[in-house]
């Protein structure tokens, strides 16, 4: 079967890489993940590429992936990184765009501390709620579909029943 690529976007931590992983197994495709991608282009963790470089060369590194994507990623499940849609309006340029939505308090109960720790964004959990408010705004803005992530399976059954739309 054929279909566009589908894009799951959130806020970090409200399963993406999760979801999309096994997504991709059920539809029998490939799995991306733009974090991954960039920590195996750069040889480096994205905590490193934020303390070593800061978040302008991230974002820059994320524009980079969106631009491969674009041209060269067809049929395929991506999950991309928290900030990615903030920062590339144009995403649904590269596929379907599926805004998968959690609480802020739910995701917090979600993430072990190993978790928080790699994502740099995530240290200070005052900021990280102000930064989920507003972009939850713009995620909404951005999807082509909202989908409420609180049990795995039913996440999964939802997207398909899009995807077989
Ligand atoms: N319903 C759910 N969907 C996806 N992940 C979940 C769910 N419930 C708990 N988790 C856990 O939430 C954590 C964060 O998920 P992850 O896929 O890394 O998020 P993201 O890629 O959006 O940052 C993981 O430990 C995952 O196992
Ligand atoms: O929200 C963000 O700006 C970020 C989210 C992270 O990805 P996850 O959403 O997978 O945690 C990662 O791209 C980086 O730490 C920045």
């Amino acid at each position: 079967m054929s279909f566009t690529n589908i894009i799951l976007t959130g806020f970090m931590g409200s399963g993406k890489s999760t979801i999309g992983r096994i997504l991709a197994k059920n539809l029998n495709t490939y799995f991306i993940d733009t974090d991954n991608l960039i920590e195996n282009f750069e040889n480096k963790t994205i905590k490193k590429i934020f303390e070593e470089e800061g978040e302008e060369s991230f974002r820059q590194k994320e524009r980079y992936c969106f631009n491969w994507i674009k041209k060269s990623v067809k049929n395929t499940v991506i999950s991309v990184g928290g900030g990615f849609p903030v920062f590339i309006p144009e995403i649904k340029e590269a596929g379907v765009v599926i805004y998968l939505k959690v609480d802020f308090q739910d995701i917090l109960k979600r993430m072990n501390e190993e978790e928080i720790k790699k994502r740099p964004l995530f240290q200070d959990i005052k900021k990280a709620k102000e930064l989920y408010e507003k972009r939850d705004k713009i995620y909404k803005n951005l999807a082509d579909y909202i989908i409420e992530n609180k049990n795995m399976d039913e996440t999964i059954k939802k997207i398909k029943d899009i995807y077989g739309s």
